[in-house]
């Protein structure tokens, strides 16, 4: 198919109209996909080379037609979370419509690189930039690159950089969903002293002092958040989110009720993940000097 094939580990396939690049090292298995630069698929492998249960959820009606965001994985919200926010981007023209979550989910992104690092890890770097289509709903000019590193753990970094001669004002989060049951006793650490907006209540506020005990439906912000996040499920660690660079973190699931409202999620599928999106969202927007770089980095894994 291409160069790549002569990498370790590394194979193609298609789903629908998406092609996928699947990754098999000593670590885990991996999927991904260009369209949007989305990480779908991480299994990491105990010492003994078994290959245990995914760590991300991608719902069993999301669409392949290379159009859509795919429901599910790791989509990239960029450069808005959620609406456009016109207080940090020029205003929209009459005929334009700002997508949700930005302009790069459903965008056909090109693959750098791809490559076995000296550790045995798999490293694939997706880059972006600005064009036509961005500039006629955005007019600013960006190069964009997700390098993700399969190893230990699921590792990526976003990178924005700066192609204007103004600063460029941004929100955007790495909106994982994770193959967590929510009908289960999930707790969330490492939002102590970070401020919790909860959306669902009109936007109450409120100073996280201790774990988080989830409950669904649930689509919380929380800005400035100092820590790394841990999850644990009926008292057992389940996961760990290291992150640099992200001051917010949101927490959503839909719920029986406002999950009828996603074609591309089963109406009893909503108990089957939890997404912990991390980012800079907000009043935690991001303020990149010209010809600068912003880097947003997490990094998953079973602890
Ligand atoms: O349907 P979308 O655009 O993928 O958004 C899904 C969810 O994404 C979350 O980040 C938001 O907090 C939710 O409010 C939203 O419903």
């Amino acid at each position: 198919m291409n160069s790549w094939n002569n990498v370790q580990g590394i194979s193609f396939s298609m789903r629908g109209d998406v092609s996928l690049i699947e990754v098999d090292n000593v670590y885990a298995q991996a999927k991904m996909t260009a369209h949007g630069a989305t990480v779908l698929s991480f299994c990491p492998k105990d010492p003994a080379g078994q290959v245990g249960e995914d760590l991300l959820w991608v719902s069993e009606n999301a669409s392949y037609d290379g159009k859509a965001a795919i429901r599910g994985g790791i989509p990239v919200c960029w450069p808005w979370f959620s609406g456009y926010q016109e207080e940090f981007n020029a205003p929209l023209e009459d005929d334009v419509e700002a997508p949700a979550h930005g302009l790069v989910r459903k965008k056909a992104w090109h693959i750098d690189r791809i490559e076995t690092l000296e550790n045995g890890a798999t490293l694939v770097e997706f880059v972006t930039q600005s064009d036509e289509q961005t500039r006629a709903i955005w007019p600013y000019e960006f190069t964009l690159s997700l390098q993700v590193v399969i190893g230990e753990t699921l590792s990526l970094t976003l990178t924005t950089t700066n192609r204007n001669p103004l600063p460029l004002i941004i929100t955007e989060a790495l909106h994982t969903y994770f193959n967590l049951s929510v009908t289960k006793d999930i707790t969330l650490n490492g939002l102590q002293g970070s401020q919790e907006v909860d959306t669902l209540k009109a936007n109450k506020t409120r100073i996280v002092d201790g774990g988080l005990s989830v409950s669904s439906p649930i689509d919380n912000v929380y800005l400035t958040v100092q820590s790394s996040l841990l999850t644990s499920v009926d008292d057992q660690p389940s996961l760990q989110i290291d992150s640099s660079n992200a001051a917010s973190c949101v927490v959503w699931n839909p719920g029986s009720e406002t999950v009828k409202g996603f074609k591309d999620i089963a109406d009893d599928h909503w108990p089957q993940f939890l997404c912990i999106e991390n980012g800079n969202v907000w009043s935690d927007r991001v303020i990149i000097e010209p010809e600068t770089k912003h880097r947003l980095q997490i990094a998953i894994s079973k602890p």
